[in-house]
């Protein structure tokens, strides 16, 4: 049995997000958690005939009026093998992701405690913003419950990934399919670092358009959030790289593939898999964006950053001091809170 939960399942990334997965064949459960709607979604998307059974929950009605399962959280997450939390408000704009921390802080931190008392063993996919403190959340819950395994928890990066094979490639020419570009540190602004002399396959753009590319997928969210002018943030590109990250873990993970890589937002603790190399060349962050290599057991090596140009170097000399603000708020905001 391969079940993967969806926290935040009614959403405008949950909705997408889990019909993808319920199109992923490694998928035999689906279960839907959100305070609104899950049981909806999971009625229409339980007609599509994959192989993937699919449940919707509800947290308890606040009055007890209604006679609603009450254990939601706990149904829904009990013998996950995967659960990815798109759960939480997003941006309207002028606002910067850290500004949702007031809101998705409690929210990432309550599902937190939900994982840790009954799927402590699961994969943990984080998207709820701000990615570069909410994995620092959920990871101190699961350590104050003695379950944080570092190789477990990733903060989901994917889409800055998705949009610089995108935005390379509409200068290139290239196929964007067959284009990678590592984009490693955090996601927000300029603590997103895309390596694009590492691209592949190689191209060598001028100064100019290594400018204007990196800006572009650096605050490439907030031409979203523009354009949908009020109406929230990525939604469907995300899901899309969501559902493309998930599909990765699976592979790994239950189909046993190996050389699967893909960048994350992981904790660097996991000496074991190359976590202090990594740590060493940024500053000694505890958190940091990587290519990570996967494996059955989660991360299997977090790879180094490789030979990066001046430019790239000026780059990661401008975020470190923007994640360590973002790393040490996510920690400080579980170490003071008393609900856990
Ligand atoms: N990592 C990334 O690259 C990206 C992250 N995001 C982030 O994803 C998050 C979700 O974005 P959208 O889906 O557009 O927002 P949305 O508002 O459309 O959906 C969020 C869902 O979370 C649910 N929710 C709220 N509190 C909950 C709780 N305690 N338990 C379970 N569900 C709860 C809501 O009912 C809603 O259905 C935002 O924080 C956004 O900033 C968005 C795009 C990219
Ligand atoms: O921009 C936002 O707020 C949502 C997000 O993280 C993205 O699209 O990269």
């Amino acid at each position: 049995m391969v079940k993967a939960v969806v926290l935040g399942a009614a959403g405008g990334i949950g909705q997408p997000l889990s019909l993808l997965l319920k199109l992923n064949e490694v998928v035999t459960e689906l279960a839907l958690y959100d305070i609104v709607n899950s049981p909806g979604v999971a009625a229409d998307l339980s007609h599509i005939n994959t192989p993937a059974k699919v449940t919707g929950y509800l947290p308890p009605p606040k009055d007890g009026s209604k006679n609603a399962p009450n254990d939601g959280l706990k149904n829904a997450l009990t013998n996950a093998h995967l659960v990815v939390i798109p759960a939480g408000v997003p941006r309207k704009p002028g606002m910067t992701r850290d500004d949702l921390f007031k809101i998705n802080a409690g929210i990432v931190r309550d599902l937190a405690t939900g994982i840790a008392q009954y799927s402590p063993d699961a994969y943990v996919l984080v998207i709820s913003n701000p990615v570069n403190s909410t994995v620092p959340i959920i990871a101190e819950v699961l350590k104050k419950h003695g379950v944080f395994n570092p190789k477990r928890v990733f903060g989901v990066t994917t889409l800055d990934i998705v949009r610089a094979s995108t935005f390379t490639s509409s200068v290139s020419g290239a196929d964007p399919r067959k284009v990678r570009v590592p984009v490693v540190g955090g996601h927000s602004g300029v603590t997103i670092i895309p390596l694009l002399s590492q691209i592949s396959p190689p191209h060598s753009y001028t100064q100019d358009e290594i400018e204007l590319l990196t800006q572009r997928i650096q605050f490439g969210g907030d031409e979203v959030v523009k354009a949908k002018d009020g109406a929230g943030s990525a939604t469907l590109s995300m899901a899309q790289a969501g559902a493309r990250f998930a599909s990765s873990i699976l592979n790994a993970t239950v189909k046993g593939e190996s050389g699967i890589i893909e960048p994350s937002y992981v904790c660097l603790d996991a000496d074991s898999v190359g976590g202090k190399q990594v740590k060493n060349a940024v500053n000694e962050l505890d958190y940091f964006s990587s290519n990570i290599e996967l494996g059955k057991n989660g991360v299997e090596k977090i790879h180094p950053l490789g030979n990066i140009s001046e430019y790239e170097k000026n780059l990661l000399e401008a975020a470190i001091p923007e994640l360590k603000a973002n790393i040490s708020k996510g920690i400080s905001f579980v170490a003071d809170g008393s609900k856990l």
